[in-house]
């Protein structure tokens, strides 16, 4: 979910068109796709308070939670069999560990959740398997509520967010994604397409913006970082409210590829002090624990501020978020179900949980 800033005086006014993106040549300054009339918001206004952004509708929410529910039912089915017609012995507990474990919930996570569900069993004279189930449901919810977090908006202007991930992850649709949204909460977005190793995905964030009247700042090949700063700097002159930064895909083992990001962070911060104020990690949920060791690379590396969960549909391996709060709690802000907008979500952990052991 997203937060706002609400502001004291004056309407954010709505979002002009900005025309179709255009990558420069390396050897030019990388420009902005045209001198767009992007947005304009009213100079320096007071924060006042903090507001949360309109829900999902109805019909929108359960058909979230109906993809939600599907998409993790591989990793359910494990999860819920084992308590039908149980009794609670060693052999439920012993079934448990392995369902855990199978999804990925890491050994961490698993033994904790055992040692308090063991300890819930008997403290509170738990008699049937149902009962054993939902005081699971309590306990994992206990678990994954630190990780929801809602994304603030309007904190600064603009607000730079950076972000990382290995090669696949879904970086650059979740990009596309995310503008959406953002767009739908009154945002004006300008993107840097900071992937300078692969034009492809240049080209289909380019295609991307200039579908959806978002302006994109590109150049044909060369320095990930100048092309942040000028989009930094563009975004300041413009008054866009949102800078997305992409980057392109690179496993934490690259060592002169985790420099590179390191370099890109640094020199956002010139363009604007305090920025990136949010360093996003892309993870792919099918990945399970290779997912968890990006976490902490990725956030020894930059000090993330927050993962995007994709992939999460059809996968065995939806426990990977208990391991993650487990052993590396950076906040999880959405996650996703499919390739479609509507598909990315912000994480709750209440309905995450209650889709695990449906
Ligand atoms: N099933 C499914 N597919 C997804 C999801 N998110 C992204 N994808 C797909 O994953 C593939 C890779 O996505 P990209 O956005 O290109 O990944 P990337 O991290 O930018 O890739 P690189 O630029 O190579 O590093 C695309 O086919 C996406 O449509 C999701 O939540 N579920």
């Amino acid at each position: 979910m997203f937060s706002f800033f609400k502001k004291k005086s004056k309407e954010t006014p709505a979002i002009a068109p900005a025309p179709e993106a255009v990558a420069t040549p390396a050897t030019e300054e990388p420009t902005p796709v045209a001198e767009a009339p992007v947005v304009a918001t009213p100079e320096a206004e007071i924060i006042e308070e903090i507001v949360t952004a309109a829900p999902l509708r109805a019909e929108q929410k359960r058909s979230w939670l109906q993809k939600l529910k599907a998409g993790l039912s591989k990793t359910s089915t494990n999860l819920t069999t084992l308590f039908v017609g149980a009794k609670i012995d060693d052999d439920l507990y012993d079934e448990l560990e392995s369902a855990l474990l199978v999804s990925d919930a890491g050994v961490e996570a698993t033994q904790f959740l055992l040692d308090a569900l063991k300890k819930k069993v008997k403290s509170e004279k738990l008699t049937e398997a149902q009962q054993v189930k939902d005081a699971l449901r309590a306990l994992l919810i206990e678990m994954l509520a630190p990780l929801q977090k809602p994304m603030v908006l309007g904190r600064h202007q603009p607000l730079v967010m950076m972000i990382a991930g290995v090669n696949g992850a879904g970086k650059t649709t979740t990009i596309g994604k995310l503008a959406k949204h953002l767009q739908t909460h009154h945002q004006s977005v300008l993107l840097a397409a900071g992937d300078t190793f692969r034009a492809a995905a240049r080209e289909q964030l380019a295609i991307w913006g200039a579908r959806n009247d978002v302006t994109v700042i590109a150049q044909e090949s060369g320095d990930p970082a100048a092309v942040a700063f000028d989009a930094v700097q563009s975004a300041k002159a413009r008054n866009v409210n949102v800078v997305m930064v992409d980057t392109a895909g690179r496993l934490p083992t690259q060592l002169h590829l985790m420099e590179e990001l390191k370099k890109i962070k640094r020199v956002i911060g010139k363009g604007m002090e305090g920025a990136p104020h949010e360093l996003l990690l892309v993870i792919d949920g099918n990945t399970g624990q290779n997912a968890l060791a990006q976490v902490k690379a990725f956030d020894d590396a930059l000090q993330l501020t927050g993962l995007i969960v994709t992939k999460l549909d059809g996968t065995a391996k939806g426990g990977i978020l208990a391991a993650i709060a487990k052993t590396r709690p950076v906040p999880v802000y959405f996650i996703g179900v499919g390739e479609q907008i509507e598909d990315l979500q912000p994480f709750n952990a209440e309905e995450f949980v209650d889709a695990l052991l449906s």
